[in-house]
């Protein structure tokens, strides 16, 4: 099994204002599976998958990728698991506002070991002629689609998309990643 979630269980705040987030979630995923995540707005896909991500820690129940703990890596460990196995489409997208939509795909790139290719990239996205403009200059959908770029060209073994609306229609890019696993998080709302 290359990604085992297992009894994963989550809560924020204390006392009266304690909501208890995941309740002991489980899933098996092999290598180059596809799973969507559903559910209501609030119901904890984001929190989920920042877990996975390695971004936050369960309160309970573990992450196993690849038959290693994510909870047991030290803290070197997990930002080289973040950096060479994790490609994570972020919500609010999270671009770097000062860099260019090219830059910002770059930084993914250097984070790899092996990187997609740059050009066929902002192609593929639709974003070649916008690569030298800063994020506050391109359309919502343009920013998400320069945060996909940022995610995938790192080719990573996991991707991690929340909300990724912007991957329709972009197919190209999913048989770039054959191989890989990827992990979507969309509310039933938005599907409906
Ligand atoms: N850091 C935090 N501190 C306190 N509560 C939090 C925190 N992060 C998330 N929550 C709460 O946990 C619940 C789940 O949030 P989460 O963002 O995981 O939901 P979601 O399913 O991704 O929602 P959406 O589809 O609207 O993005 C919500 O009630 C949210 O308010």
């Amino acid at each position: 099994m290359f990604l085992e979630i297992n009894n994963i269980r989550k809560s924020f705040g204390e006392s009266e204002n304690r909501i208890e987030v995941l309740k002991g979630i489980n899933l098996d995923i092999e290598r180059g599976e596809f799973c969507v995540l559903l559910g209501p707005s609030g119901s904890g896909k984001s929190t989920l998958l920042n877990i996975i991500g390695g971004i936050d820690s369960p309160d309970a129940g573990y992450i196993s990728i690849d038959g290693e703990k994510t909870g047991e890596m030290k803290e070197k460990k997990l930002t080289l698991y973040r950096r060479r196995h994790l490609g994570y489409i972020f919500q609010m997208y999270n671009l770097i506002p000062n860099l260019t939509i090219r830059e910002n795909i770059e930084v993914g790139a250097y984070l790899s070991e092996k990187p997609l290719d740059i050009k066929d990239m902002l192609q593929t996205l639709g974003l070649y002629e916008h690569q030298h403009k800063l994020p506050n200059q391109l359309s919502g959908g343009q920013q998400q689609r320069t945060a996909i770029g940022r995610a995938l060209i790192k080719n990573p073994d996991i991707l991690l998309c929340d909300e990724p609306t912007g991957l329709c229609g972009l197919h190209k890019n999913i048989s770039l990643l054959r191989g890989s696993l990827h992990f979507c998080s969309r509310s039933s709302k938005s599907i409906s």
